[in-house]
């Protein structure tokens, strides 16, 4: 069987974290089991729904490093959601109902008085023709209710009204479809629910993992239930514990709160939010992975916890220092030509200065720092300010060597008595005008003897 999964988001919105998390778990899970990734946009609500909302979740999915094996759209579907719910109601298992939201409304205080579960009780079932003439004469028209079977498809046990699956993450899982109402899949103005579009697209599109957050485990009763009713075998499921604000809030689309978008702005490596978005709220350490292959061997869907996990997004900038401190120049060489920084010493500055970022756009004051000296001018005390003429003056002579920095600064230390911080502090403020940064023995060759001089106060 090949492996097929999916992220079916709603294009209503920029994606966020927990998003993230159920399209990388999606992606990996294909990784892991040679499989293709359908990217399908849950676009039945023509309202709300919005191309450039689909094109900027495959843009944010693509920075993640998530690359489509096809993209589907409900909305172009229409036609194959018609054609299951005529199979249906051959069936009999699709039944119209003509209630309004009111009268629902009464009849479940009503059972709840009488100590009967509030589901629907299939009134519309029991309707006379007469009836159902009166209703579409007031001008009332249809939904239609989707008819759960009373047993979980096992002739044997018709008194069973439980729904098992074996989740990937969560292990045996159980739905009583007796707690449930009947669910509607058409309203009355013919649109769809999110339910029979998803499974008859599953069913279509061949999906053998439906991976995706715990607010989807009640659904997946009733969808068991759906894909025996078409006919199908359902696929596996797997359902990871959603991600919340540090202070515990639900993410949304619509609030943009922790955006794909908004991470990538704020200078986090992809790699850095996806190993936390796939580690975070699981049994595995939180570390940062550097490639999604090696993500794709820390994964393991059934590590995840059930309750929901705190998404910190300070624990990104820890993670992206430790990605930029090891990341080869290979890596960076694109992106540091987009800053400016090109040449024979991109390499070699970038080796020197990638220990000292939080982000790598900060690459770029260091270059300046480098090309065009101190950015502003340290204050120096007359004492400080003469030891540094008189250590300028040591300075040697061209050719110099890998360890001219250490040659250099022992000619000092003998020729002044300084030693410690009273030597090098001064040498790295008049040198790049801060006093922290990349190793002084790393840039006094990127500098120069020319270059090194012209910093002398
Ligand atoms: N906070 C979250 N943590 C983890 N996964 C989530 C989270 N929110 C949504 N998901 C998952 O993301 C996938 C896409 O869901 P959907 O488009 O409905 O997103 P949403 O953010 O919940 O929706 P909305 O547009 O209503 O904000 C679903 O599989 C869903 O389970």
């Amino acid at each position: 069987m090949t492996v097929t999964v999916r992220f079916a988001p709603s294009p209503t919105g920029r994606i966020h974290i927990g998003n993230a998390r159920t399209a990388l778990f999606n992606w990996l899970f294909a990784m892991k089991n040679k499989g293709r990734f359908i990217q399908r946009f849950d676009d039945t609500d023509l309202a709300r729904s919005k191309q450039e909302f689909s094109d900027a979740i495959l843009y944010d999915l693509h920075w993640l490093g998530i690359f489509q094996d096809a993209t589907e759209y409900q909305s172009r579907r229409f036609e194959v959601y018609d054609a299951a719910v005529e199979k249906l109601k051959q069936a009999g298992l699709l039944y119209a109902c003509y209630e309004t939201p009111e009268e629902l409304d009464l009849r479940r205080k009503v059972r709840r008085t009488r100590g009967l579960p509030p589901v629907y009780g299939r009134e519309a079932l029991t309707l006379t023709s007469q009836q159902i003439a009166e209703y579409q004469s007031d001008g009332r028209r249809p939904h239609w209710r989707f008819l759960l079977p009373n047993f979980a498809g096992d002739p044997q046990e018709p008194e069973r009204t439980e729904v098992h699956w074996n989740d990937l993450a969560r292990g045996e899982e159980t739905v009583d479809l007796a707690s449930l109402s009947d669910p509607v899949l058409v309203r009355e103005d013919g649109t769809y629910l999110y339910t029979l579009p998803s499974v008859v697209d599953d069913i279509d599109m061949g999906i053998s993992h439906v991976i995706r957050g715990d607010d989807h485990v009640t659904n997946t009763g009733v969808q068991i239930a759906l894909f025996k009713a078409l006919g199908a075998e359902p696929p596996v499921f797997g359902h990871h514990n959603l991600l919340t604000t540090t202070s515990g809030e639900g993410l949304s689309k619509r609030t943009g709160a922790l955006s794909i978008e908004s991470l990538r702005e704020s200078g986090i490596e992809p790699m850095a939010v996806a190993s936390l978005a796939v580690l975070v709220g699981t049994s595995e350490n939180v570390t940062a992975v550097p490639t999604m292959n090696e993500l794709a061997e820390r994964f393991d869907p059934a590590a995840t916890s059930k309750s929901a996990a705190k998404f910190d997004p300070d624990e990104l900038l820890v993670l992206n220092r430790t990605l930029l401190h090891h990341m080869p120049f290979s890596e960076a060489h694109d992106r540091l030509m987009v800053l400016g920084i090109s040449g024979e010493q991109a390499e070699p500055f970038w080796l020197a200065v990638r220990g000292n970022l939080d982000r790598l756009a900060d690459a770029a004051s260091w270059w300046r720092v480098l090309r065009e000296g101190p950015q502003e001018q340290p204050e120096f005390s007359d004492d400080d300010r003469d030891f540094l003429r008189q250590a300028f003056d040591l300075l040697p002579e061209d050719p110099w060597t890998a360890t001219i920095w250490k040659d250099w600064t022992a000619k000092v230390r003998e020729a002044t008595g300084r030693k410690g911080k009273a030597l090098f502090m001064p040498l790295r403020l008049a040198l790049t005008g801060l006093s922290s940064g990349p190793e002084l023995a790393d840039l006094l060759p990127l500098l120069g003897r020319e270059g090194t001089m012209a910093r002398r106060p």
